[in-house]
């Protein structure tokens, strides 16, 4: 089973984090998910995160800025996913979907209104826990 590196953050403001849709075309089009991306080869986590975020949000993080949160280990049909979940509450600029997707401020208790992929929703206890 190919294994598939992502590294997704939770931006905290408030008791809301930011959620951003899937786009249609892409694999599960539609879930709100994590901002992030694949590890590139020779990418430490942070430095993909860093990057992901200036390309799907046009905003700046520091790697101090970003501090585990919890991991997601789950297999899809295709190839198993192990994402490291950072937590970020400091950062430059406002975020915006530059990448045509649709991004949203959701209310911590209210996660279970957005669709998330399987691979998420094990994640959410730790939110919750904020
Ligand atoms: N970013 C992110 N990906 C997630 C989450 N949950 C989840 O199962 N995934 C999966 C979906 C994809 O199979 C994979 C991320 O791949 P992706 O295609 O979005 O990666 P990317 O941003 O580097 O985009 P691309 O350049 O490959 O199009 O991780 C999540 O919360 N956030
Ligand atoms: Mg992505």
């Amino acid at each position: 089973m190919k294994l598939v590196l992502v590294a997704a953050v939770a931006l905290v403001k408030d008791r809301r984090v930011l959620l951003a849709q899937r786009p249609a075309g892409k694999s599960l089009a539609g879930l709100w998910e994590f901002p992030g991306g694949k590890i590139e080869p020779g990418e430490s986590p942070e430095v993909a995160l860093i990057r992901e975020l200036d390309e799907e949000l046009g905003i700046t993080a520091s790697a101090q800025s970003l501090s585990p949160l919890a991991f997601a280990s789950h297999s899809y049909p295709d190839f198993h996913l192990l994402m490291p979940l950072y937590l970020c509450r400091d950062w430059q600029g406002t975020p915006h979907g530059r990448e045509g997707q649709a991004i949203e401020w959701a209310d911590i208790n209210s996660l279970d209104d957005y669709p998330m992929p399987p691979a998420d929703l094990p994640l959410l206890p730790s939110l919750r826990a904020l």
